[in-house]
């Protein structure tokens, strides 16, 4: 019964055991390793409520949960953070729930498009930040897993997160990042547009398109995304931006996380996993995997 499947981790079908595990790229192998070391610190027997996050990392994170075997997955309920992690869990064989039924979860674990020095994060790669951040919230504790190149020292610096060219009226012209993903209404997409490039010093946050769909993307809740790139310096107080954003009329929610995450786990190219806690120590640990 618990098995994963085959969509979400493809090179991962049919090993639950690391050895028998067919090779994996490095990004492969960090973003397992991260959230290997991460289920093995924070979900404990005692965790019942469990919130699984959305991304391409996620999926090793349910593999290890299904590593701690069906007796100790028997009596745990996860909660979902959006269609994929819905399928993921359901078709893991693991009890799905409703985070309607629930005012606070034992732990959330998901993925980040990039973390800082301080664990901000700006996530909503996959465009599920709505019900990201309500699990992380609602959760006692909130881990983020990710590869090495998603740790950065400043939002908006990371490799994952390329700079793009922009002419600006400034003798130096500042300095770009791609964008902070802006959850809106349908209905006031083009008002929040006008505000971020007006306002808020983001000229070039432009409506997400869809790849395989004319027209934008529609998140799990019926809304469009934003992507909105801003100043280094900007990104350097981000909490200060994310306040900006969310008071503009229409903003369902922001991809900035400030002051959530307990811990974030990175995995490195050499095998090894870097980690930092929100009491700002850090812990380099060598995989045993
Ligand atoms: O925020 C997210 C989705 O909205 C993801 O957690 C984020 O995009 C990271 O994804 P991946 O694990 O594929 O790098």
């Amino acid at each position: 019964m618990y098995a994963l499947p085959s969509i979400f981790s493809p090179s991962l079908s049919a090993a639950p055991g690391m050895s028998r595990v067919s090779p994996l790229d490095a990004v492969e192998a960090a973003k397992r390793l991260a959230a290997y070391t991460a289920v093995d610190r924070h979900i404990r027997p005692e965790d019942k409520v469990i919130g699984i996050g959305s991304g391409s990392t996620v999926p090793y994170v349910v593999e290890r949960i299904l590593q701690q075997g069906e007796e100790r997955n028997r009596d745990r309920v996860f909660l979902p953070t959006g269609f994929q992690s819905q399928q993921l869990i359901t078709h893991s064989g693991l009890r799905l729930g409703d985070i309607m039924q629930y005012s606070q979860l034992d732990v959330t674990i998901d993925g980040a498009d990039e973390v800082d020095a301080d664990l901000n994060c700006i996530k909503g790669g996959g465009a599920c930040q709505l019900r990201e951040k309500v699990l992380a919230e609602v959760a006692r504790t909130f881990i983020v897993v990710a590869d090495y190149r998603k740790n950065s020292a400043v939002l908006g610096t990371s490799v994952s997160f390329p700079v793009p060219t922009l002419t600006h009226n400034s003798p130096t012209p500042p300095k770009y990042t791609s964008g902070v993903p802006i959850e809106v209404s349908p209905f006031a997409h083009t008002s929040v547009l006008r505000s971020l490039h007006t306002m808020l010093d983001s000229p070039k946050a432009t409506l997400r398109m869809a790849r395989a769909k004319a027209g934008p993307v529609v998140t799990d809740n019926g809304n469009f995304i934003i992507d909105a790139p801003f100043t280094e310096a900007a990104l350097r107080k981000p909490h200060e931006l994310l306040v900006k954003i969310k008071l503009l009329t229409g903003v369902v929610e922001v991809g900035l996380f400030c002051d959530i995450v307990k811990a974030a786990y990175f995995g490195n190219q050499d095998g090894s996993v870097s980690a930092r806690f929100e009491n700002g120590e850090t812990a380099h640990i060598e995989s045993s995997n």
